[in-house]
């Protein structure tokens, strides 16, 4: 690759984690005697183009500071808003216009190097504004009844022709970036990953299939398989 502008890490890591229901935010739940939140870091500083990470930390958050890169040199730290995507613009507000963003969830600690790789690789040299990690969708698609019966009812099956899901990290020109997160708040478009924030300003994103090891940590079963795939990738290092 030429030379490029800097690609800085942004990790949104303001979260409550509601749906894993443990005693505190999942990211800072424990694997291998690291939080989730230092894998997360681990996986993003591992690689060499990656310069810099921003983080974004809840405003009343007690755990962030007693994490020993709490005051590393290459760490950021902002204060998270009240949804996913105000913490994400609260952070790109720190990045030079000119850098790359290279958002990622901090419930997402089983990011591989080989993807990272995949995902600047595109970003960098394709001519659209950014790329994304995503998987093709493996299994038959259902759409449930909107009523919320127990059980669950099917209204109809969904074709999953090009159908993916989206994973992180996603990568975008950080003023691009931001202006396409600030239009979504402004027009009252809801937005669940940077992706949604691009194309509503119609800018063009690259799928790039990824491990679908990348999990999100999002209810207590996952936790368990983060530690799986955690030491298979750990294994192949
Ligand atoms: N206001 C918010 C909400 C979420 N996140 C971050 O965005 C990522 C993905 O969000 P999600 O899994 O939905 O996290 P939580 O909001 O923590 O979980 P839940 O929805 O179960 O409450 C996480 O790294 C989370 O910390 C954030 O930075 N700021
Ligand atoms: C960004 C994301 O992880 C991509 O799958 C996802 O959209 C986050 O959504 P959530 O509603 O915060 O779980």
């Amino acid at each position: 690759m030429t030379q490029h502008p800097p690609i800085i890490a942004v990790v949104p890591a303001a979260g409550v984690g509601s749906r894993m229901q443990a005693d505190r935010p999942k990211q800072y739940l424990t694997i291998h005697g690291k939080t989730v939140l230092e894998h997360t870091f681990n996986a993003l500083c591992d690689h060499p183009l990656i310069t810099r990470v921003v983080v974004a930390v809840s405003h009343d958050d007690p755990y962030f500071d007693a994490l020993s890169v709490a005051r590393a040199p290459w760490l950021t730290r902002v204060t998270g808003g009240h949804t996913r995507s105000e913490s994400v613009l609260a952070a790109t507000a720190t990045l030079p216009d000119a850098s790359w963003a290279l958002v990622h969830d901090a419930a997402r600690p089983c990011l591989s190097h080989k993807d990272i790789d995949a995902l600047i690789q595109t970003a960098l040299t394709s001519s659209v504004a950014g790329a994304i990690l995503a998987t093709p969708v493996r299994d038959t698609m259902k759409r449930a009844q909107p009523d919320l019966t127990e059980p669950a009812l099917i209204a109809h099956t969904e074709n999953r022709e090009h159908l993916w899901h989206a994973l992180t990290p996603q990568m975008f020109r950080a003023d691009q970036l931001r202006a396409a997160l600030e239009h979504a708040q402004q027009a009252g478009i809801p937005v669940t990953d940077e992706a949604s924030a691009m194309e509503a300003s119609g800018h063009a994103v690259a799928l790039v299939d990824a491990n679908p090891a990348n999990i999100k940590i999002t209810r207590p079963a996952d936790m368990p398989l983060a530690q799986f795939y955690l030491s298979a990738l750990h294994d192949n290092s």
